[in-house]
């Protein structure tokens, strides 16, 4: 029989309750008397699980109660197997943990080296020698090894981000927490990132909350939807788009209310109908293939025009 410290050594594992690096059951937290997660139920193995959900919907509350910077006001959380409500077991999640917080804050007169060998120092990783092949590791993972001399206030708003990757990265973590993560990144930094968290992936149990649906598209396996601090969908990306089949149109005209929809480039429309509402009134209505966007914006029940 597995224990839950088994589960931590395992370095692999589906993602149900026995095998989980992640087990969460009931998971309320509340602000004041605000519920910003409202009962979640989750398991989650190796790969990458993506988190979408609107301003607001819960997301980084729960990338923060998973990350043990929050404690829950109810249900049970179990990381890689430890109780974070345990202060000897929270900080061996701590040391196994990578993460990247929405708003990383780093000392802006620090190097680049010399931050994330600090990192490295509060992460107990290793001796010096070792700590430093390390930190060598992690910035030429996210292309600032050449920076490496460089203080933290002269960095970009994109060379930040990818030092608080590399923050994350430091020491192989099991459980990666990404909070927004490719913001402000350009398109060349974007898909360096993408590779990376795929491969890390095959072992470790990667969390990625985010806006950008194409990395969604282009890294996860699974996608959970948040709304109002409640799942609403768990799935594949495919079984997402399965749903909003049959909802998603084109025409030349602008619908009626009691639609999203959003003007193109071509100046047509693209129609979204939630269920419930009846097609788009137009004859030259085209149906379309849905993206991964069209059905977020359907699950999540975005309405009216998007101008
Ligand atoms: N420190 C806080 N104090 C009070 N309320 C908070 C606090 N942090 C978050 N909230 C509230 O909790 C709810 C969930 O917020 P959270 O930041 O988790 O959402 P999110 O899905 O990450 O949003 P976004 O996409 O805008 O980052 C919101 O109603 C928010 O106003």
């Amino acid at each position: 029989m597995s224990t839950e410290n088994d589960i931590s050594d395992s370095g692999v594992g589906g993602s149900g309750p026995g095998t989980a690096r992640v087990s969460v059951r009931g998971l309320v937290r509340s602000y004041g008397t605000r519920r910003a997660l409202d009962g979640i139920d989750l398991d989650l193995g190796p790969g990458v699980t993506g988190l979408l959900g609107r301003n607001g919907a819960g997301k980084t509350t729960l990338m923060r109660c998973l990350a043990t910077d929050l404690e829950a006001t109810g249900g049970r959380v179990r990381v890689l197997g430890r109780d974070p409500e345990r202060s000897a077991e929270r900080t061996e999640i701590r040391r196994r943990m990578g993460y990247l917080p929405q708003f990383p804050s780093f000392y802006p007169h620090f190097t680049v080296f010399g931050l994330l060998d600090y990192m490295a120092v509060l992460k107990e990783l290793g001796g010096r020698r070792e700590r430093h092949d390390e930190v060598r590791r992690a910035m030429r993972e996210v292309d600032l090894y050449d920076r490496r001399h460089s203080r933290v206030r002269r960095l970009s708003g994109g060379m930040r981000q990818r030092l608080g990757l590399a923050a994350a990265l430091l020491g192989g973590p099991e459980l990666l927490l990404l909070d927004e993560p490719t913001i402000g990144l350009d398109p060349e930094q974007r898909i360096r990132f993408r590779d990376l968290v795929s491969e890390l992936a095959v072992h470790s149990t990667v969390v990625l909350s985010t806006h950008q649906i194409e990395d969604v598209s282009a890294l996860c396996r699974r996608v959970l939807c948040l709304d109002q601090g409640r799942v609403i969908f768990d799935g594949t990306p495919g079984e997402l788009v399965a749903r909003a089949r049959g909802r998603v149109w084109e025409q030349g005209s602008r619908p009626a209310e009691g639609v999203t929809s959003w003007r193109l480039a071509d100046g047509r429309y693209r129609v979204l109908v939630p269920e419930g509402v009846g097609n788009p009134d137009s004859t030259e209505r085209v149906p379309v293939e849905p993206s991964l966007e069209d059905a977020y914006l359907l699950i999540t029940g975005a309405r009216g025009s998007v101008r």
